[in-house]
């Protein structure tokens, strides 16, 4: 799913009117009785106490016409207008006239946080303050009314983005923006859903098509995009009936130390069990018995010290190698890393201490082939890139990194981001049960496996780390969050396959809705 910019969604409100001829107050009542349908399918005449407060932008002109299908539905509504500028905008104005038409009970005029109402905990709080349009932080006195909605611990429902949240900054203070326990965002979320820093602000979201122009949505690129199963089975490679295990590629797993042959244990049976036609690892002499013991399936090469990767010399011809795991940074191994680099032509994965490695010598960097895979969780990144002051600058420095050098970069995180170039991809599956040892050591065996069987590096990378985050959230519903562990996420790496094959599950779109649209 495309996730449109500030300015992408203005241009498309823009050529929606032209080419619909309809106007932007057309547009708006649209947007704003999608809100009540989405409210009226759910609530059915209740009448819980819904307290709508209302911008004077565009925001609070959606907010306006919710508030008016409310009344005229037979609701308990009562609308605020949060006035924290004069400057209103002309579809505000109208739907302001609009509601003093079907209501004795004015919008109540706020300038202060002083005469903020009563709000009981089971009322509803609509949040049209402030959309896409805030350019600078809100007064103090808003921020304040935002602080009420929290504190009376009402259900907030905000339109389009919890009011505060900018769509392409960060925001100076969090008490200056709403806590929403649902978004309704027009036509694509807003990226901002996804980052670290803000995910928080909305419990969950969902997304309201309010009709813009079709031609204009699918022909529009956007920098970053939402990556859920729609995007990931069109780049599966379906297999034939006469292949056989040479058609699937030779992948090879360099790491491990001693004390550490585990990481490459996972990574290698992650990697056969995406599909790789041959595993080989590629080890200190310490790991030989345990991994031939252990993954009969995998062959073992192994370095000549015994604890440590010294000279990373092999007689194979791998397609792909995923290294760095358990690898360790002392200097021989600095140093066979930095002697490998320079005679590599194969694809690359590179994780863990391979891009500590490199992290503390940058001249590595260079010699990393064309979209290498770099697959760094929040320390390696700030040891790769330095530290960033927010989610916005942290995208910034990695997406320069990534052109500088050509890399494909997995920001590995809730939203595990994938960065190349100017691009940003942001996947969808995975749970916090993840968050626990060896999980980085399964991605980068998928990734790897992945590229060896034909898969080009970013496809790889962005199939991989969707089944990844597929496969852990198949495993923890029989394991949950906190006894999930890394080798479980191996074992249905099979499942999550199977998984793609799938029809999505059906959402039933009650028929009143459907007539309301219409
Ligand atoms: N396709 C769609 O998604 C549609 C969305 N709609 C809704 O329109 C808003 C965006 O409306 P806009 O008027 O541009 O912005 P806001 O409502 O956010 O209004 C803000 C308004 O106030 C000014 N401003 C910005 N920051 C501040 C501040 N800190 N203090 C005071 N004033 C501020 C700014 O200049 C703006 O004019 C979108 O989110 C949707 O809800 C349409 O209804 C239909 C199509
Ligand atoms: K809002």
């Amino acid at each position: 799913m495309k996730l449109f910019s500030k300015e992408q969604i203005y241009e498309g409100d823009r050529l929606t009117t032209e080419r619909q001829n309809i106007s932007s107050t057309d547009l708006m009542e649209r947007a704003g009785t999608q809100i009540f349908n989405w409210m009226h399918m759910r609530m059915q005449g209740a009448q819980v106490p819904v307290h709508v407060f209302c911008g004077i932008g565009n925001n609070g002109g959606d907010g306006l016409v919710l508030a008016r299908h409310l009344t005229t539905h037979g609701y308990n509504v009562i609308t605020y207008v949060v006035n924290y500028s004069e400057t209103r905008s002309k579809d505000f104005l109208i739907n302001y006239d609009r509601i003093k038409n079907v209501s004795k009970d004015w919008p109540k005029m706020m300038t202060n946080s002083a005469n903020f109402p009563k709000i009981h905990k089971d009322d509803i709080i609509v949040d049209a303050v402030f959309g896409i349009g805030l350019n600078r932080p809100p007064a103090e006195w808003v921020a304040e009314i935002f602080q009420k909605f929290r504190a009376s611990s009402a259900f907030t429902l905000s339109i389009d983005i919890p009011s505060g949240l900018y769509t392409d900054k960060a925001i100076a203070n969090e008490n200056a923006v709403v806590h929403a326990n649902y978004t309704l965002s027009f036509q694509s979320p807003k990226l901002v859903f996804f980052l670290p820093e803000t995910a928080k602000f909305t419990v969950q979201w969902e997304v309201l098509d309010i009709g813009i122009d079709r031609d204009y949505l699918v022909n529009t690129e956007t920098e970053a995009e939402l990556i859920s199963k729609f995007e990931i089975l069109p780049l599966y490679k379906p297999r034939e009936k006469f292949a056989h295990k040479g058609n699937f590629g030779h992948a090879l797993i360099i790491g491990g130390s001693h004390g550490k042959i585990g990481a490459v244990n996972l990574a290698s049976r992650s990697c056969l069990s995406s599909g790789a036609g041959l595993v080989t690892a590629f080890v200190p002499e310490c790991g030989y018995h345990s991994l031939q013991a252990s993954i009969p399936e995998v062959m073992v090469l192994t370095d000549k010290e015994e604890r440590y990767i010294s000279d990373i010399k092999f007689n194979i011809e791998p397609n792909a190698i995923g290294i760095g795991i358990g690898l360790d940074t002392r200097e021989e191994t600095m140093k066979a890393l930095e002697s490998f680099l320079e005679i590599n032509k194969n694809n690359l994965v590179v994780d863990a201490d391979g891009i500590n490695i490199i992290a503390r010598k940058k001249s590595l960097l260079k010699l990393l082939p064309p979209q290498t895979i770099l697959t760094p969780h929040p320390k390696e990144l700030e040891r790769l890139i330095g530290k960033w002051s927010d989610d916005f600058d942290k995208l910034d420095k990695v997406k320069s990194l990534s052109s500088m050098y050509n890399l494909i970069i997995v920001v590995k995180g809730a939203n595990t981001v994938i960065v190349y170039k100017e691009k940003i991809y942001i996947n969808t599956t995975g749970n916090p049960g993840m968050a626990t040892a060896g999980t980085g050591d399964v991605l980068t065996g998928i990734i790897t496996g992945l590229i060896a069987q034909g898969y080009e590096p970013l496809p790889a990378t962005l199939f991989a780390v969707y089944i990844h985050g597929r496969s852990a959230d198949i495993a923890v519903e029989d394991y949950g969050y906190q006894s999930l562990i890394a080798s479980h996420i191996i074992e249905t790496i099979g499942e999550a396959y199977i998984d793609l094959f799938k029809p999505p599950e059906q959402t039933t779109e009650p028929a009143q809705e459907q007539e309301e649209q219409q």
